[in-house]
């Protein structure tokens, strides 16, 4: 069993410890965080050992109990999961090699921190046995899941993205924008391009990237160039077949993050979550080699798997993608409750080969 400590029990590093928590083959080590509240108190709740990363006080002053500083934790986890806010992971990096420990660390960090930059469907294979990895940002996450099995089936001669992102995630309420649309990053390329060529790096790919008042989800309206000339309905049998990838029915009527959040939440999600890729089907459109499409990506979630994927890969519990995708998504319950394109009822799980 694999002991897995958490540092920042934030947005992300909360979801990260309970999808750790429904793995087989690993276990929460502990969780660390600076202050006292809600999420701490949910910490508690959820069984999770709390340490300090910035002094016990403000814990005990809150009636809080820790377990130890966030040197403690390092020290009796296996692997460490960093998920604390952009440029805090790099500033930890030297204390997680101090203790020897492997660390993952999330898209808010430069590429540099990290051997590797990870996204478990396109180069799982390469953080095998690595000291440390940085799992790509949600949007890159969701670019190289859907460029992967295209650049391997048709070859991508081109790709170019607009993203529509979210201004804030529901609990950031000091974010905006409130009532505009911002060109964010107005320099072009965005950093998005440049971050996806970490993990495909003859990749050509422009990224134009804008910010609008919505918390729920980002939108990409994707083109890609590719090298042949496959169907719309090649295309869409290919994206059909890969697991973190939702390909929306017509049929289910949703038009709208909005309305993507509200079925996942139906579907018994834990918060709502959306761990895949959510292509709208009928905007897949092949002309001559041009490939377009939508698709929205749960910022909050999609990178959840993939920090599961990057544990299994640095601590070589398997040197098999495909098996640790497969192993992750059944206990997270990726695909499950969401109906295949064609409106049939249910993804399979099935691990009979496992
Ligand atoms: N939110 C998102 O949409 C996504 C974020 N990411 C990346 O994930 C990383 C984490 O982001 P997110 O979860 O949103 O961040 P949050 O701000 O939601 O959470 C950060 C957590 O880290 C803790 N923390 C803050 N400072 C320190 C510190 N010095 N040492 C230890 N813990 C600390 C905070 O604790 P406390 O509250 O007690 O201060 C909090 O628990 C970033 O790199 C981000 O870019 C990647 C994909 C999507
Ligand atoms: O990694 C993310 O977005 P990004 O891929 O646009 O950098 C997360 O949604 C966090 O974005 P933020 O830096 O706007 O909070």
């Amino acid at each position: 069993m694999l002991h897995v400590g958490i540092n920042g029990f934030g947005t992300i590093g909360k979801r990260v410890a309970d999808a750790v928590r429904v793995q087989p083959d690993m276990t929460v080590a502990g969780v660390a965080k600076r202050s006292p509240n809600f999420e701490a108190t949910i910490a508690d709740d959820r069984g999770y050992d709390l340490y300090a990363a910035d002094g016990r006080e403000p814990f005990d002053e809150a009636d809080l109990a820790t377990a130890g500083t966030v040197h403690d934790l390092i020290e009796t986890s296996d692997v460490i999961v960093d998920t604390t806010p952009s440029g805090v992971g790099a500033a930890n990096a030297s204390l997680y090699a101090e203790h020897d420990t492997p660390a993952i660390f999330q898209g808010g960090e430069d590429a540099a921190v990290a051997d590797v930059s990870f996204n478990a469907r396109a180069n799982y294979e390469n953080a095998v046995g690595a000291d440390t990895a940085r799992v790509v940002s949600c949007n890159t996450t969701g670019l190289s899941r859907l460029l992967a099995p295209l650049k391997e089936s048709y070859g991508v001669e081109k790709s170019r993205v607009t993203l529509v992102r979210r201004g804030a995630d529901p609990g950031q309420t000091g974010r905006g924008p409130i009532n505009d649309t911002l060109p964010d990053p107005v320099e072009i390329p965005s950093h998005h391009g440049p971050d996806v060529q970490t993990i495909f790096p003859d990749l050509d790919i422009d990224t134009m990237g804008m910010k609008v008042p919505t918390t729920q989800m980002h939108t990409h309206s994707v083109n890609v160039t590719l090298e042949s000339e496959p169907t719309t309905e090649e295309v869409t049998s290919l994206l059909t077949d890969e697991s973190r990838l939702f390909l929306i029915p017509e049929t289910l009527g949703i038009d709208g993050a909005g309305k993507l959040k509200e079925y996942t939440r139906d579907a018994g999600r834990p918060r709502g979550d959306v761990w895949e890729n959510c292509i709208w089907a009928e905007s897949i459109t092949v002309e001559g080699r041009d490939l377009y499409l939508f698709q929205a990506i749960h910022q909050e979630a999609d990178v959840v798997p993939e920090n599961i994927d990057a544990i299994r890969a640095l601590s070589e519990r398997t040197a098999s993608a495909e098996k640790s995708i497969r192993r992750t998504d059944e206990a997270l319950g990726v695909g499950r409750g969401l109906v295949e394109h064609d409106g049939s009822p249910q993804r399979v799980d099935s691990h009979a080969d496992d």
